[in-house]
């Protein structure tokens, strides 16, 4: 199956969401332009498809002043609305870059239980490899012995290093050890899984603040990337998250697993409203090439559930 076609049938369920107002709206007009109360209508479905009130308004908005040429139907709205969402989405969507002046590019993986950390840890690490650059992997997530495992079962499957403790060890003293042997061996990429935490439990935040600091004695420029692995069944619940963890770990990108089967997709447009991060690939199964850059127009088309040409 194609990425695109993957990514379309994922968003399946927030599709409909997105779109279930529109195929009932086109059948009252027959002028170009759309009239107030059915607009409302496209914002609130945009609001419960978790796009947020801002970006819900600000493509309701846009829908109101565009001037629609000739029939209005659910395919010319739909057009409308995905081009409205490109627009939003555009300027964060950025690869994550590797900067071959770092040595190595460290990049350090953050966020809540379960978010799809480590699976992506070794996506990265997968496809890096396949770059032809060399990567290590630190099992950071030092609570759970399952974690360190599953890391390892990426290593052993890409020819990736893995520096790992044992359970319950120190995270920032392995970051550090990680770092240190990463150096001394002239690595490209260095990707450094953590455990999940809640953006509540301060104890643990503060964990992940000493990961940074510790790293920073040996580099003062590391972690080159922070980015934070939110888990796209949430919905809004990933806005508090890049909150919290921005203050601690000074969140550079994100990327978005779990948008097969997720019915707030759309979130990802209200992340991108509300902090214009980078959002550096997304993610839509459990297989290495299931995490692909994130492209705008092809999400926003996929989320309004329209074929690419
Ligand atoms: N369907 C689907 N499952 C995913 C995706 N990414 C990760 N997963 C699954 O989500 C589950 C949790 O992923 P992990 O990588 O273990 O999550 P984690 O953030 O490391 O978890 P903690 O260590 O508990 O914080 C695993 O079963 C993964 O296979 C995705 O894009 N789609």
């Amino acid at each position: 199956m194609s990425w695109f076609k993957k990514l379309k049938e994922g968003l399946g369920k927030s599709t409909s969401k997105v779109t279930a107002s529109l195929s009932s709206l086109s059948n009252l007009f027959g002028g170009a332009r759309i009239d107030a109360s059915s607009l409302e209508e496209v914002e609130d479905a945009l609001i419960s498809a978790d796009l947020g009130t801002t970006s819900a308004q600000r493509l309701a908005d846009r829908m109101r002043r565009h001037k629609f040429e000739g029939p209005i139907d659910s395919d010319t709205l739909g057009q409308a609305l995905a081009d409205g969402i490109t627009e939003i989405l555009e300027p964060v969507a950025q690869k994550l870059e590797i900067d071959a002046a770092h040595a190595p590019h460290v990049v350090l993986l953050v966020g809540v239980n379960g978010s799809g950390k480590t699976t992506t840890a070794g996506k990265l690490a997968q496809q890096w490899r396949d770059e032809g650059k060399s990567v290590m992997l630190a099992a950071g997530d030092t609570f759970r012995a399952a974690a360190i495992e599953q890391l390892q079962i990426w290593g052993a499957r890409t020819g990736t290093e893995v520096i790992a403790g044992a359970q319950g060890g120190d995270a920032a003293a392995l970051a550090y050890e990680a770092l240190e042997k990463a150096k001394a061996a002239n690595i490209d990429v260095l990707i450094i899984d953590t455990a999940g935490r809640l953006q509540n439990r301060t104890e643990l935040m503060d964990e992940l603040a000493k990961i940074v600091r510790v790293m920073r004695k040996l580099d003062a420029s590391a972690p080159h990337d922070s980015v934070i692995i939110l888990d796209g069944t949430v919905g809004q619940n990933a806005i508090s998250q890049v909150k919290a963890f921005r203050e601690v770990a000074d969140v550079t990108g994100l990327i978005v697993t779990k948008l097969d089967g997720s019915a707030k997709g759309g979130v990802v447009v209200a992340l991108a409203e509300e902090f214009g991060l980078p959002v550096h690939a997304v993610g839509v199964g459990e297989q290495a090439d299931d995490l692909q850059p994130f492209a705008a127009a092809e999400f926003a088309k996929a989320l309004v559930g329209i074929d690419t040409d």
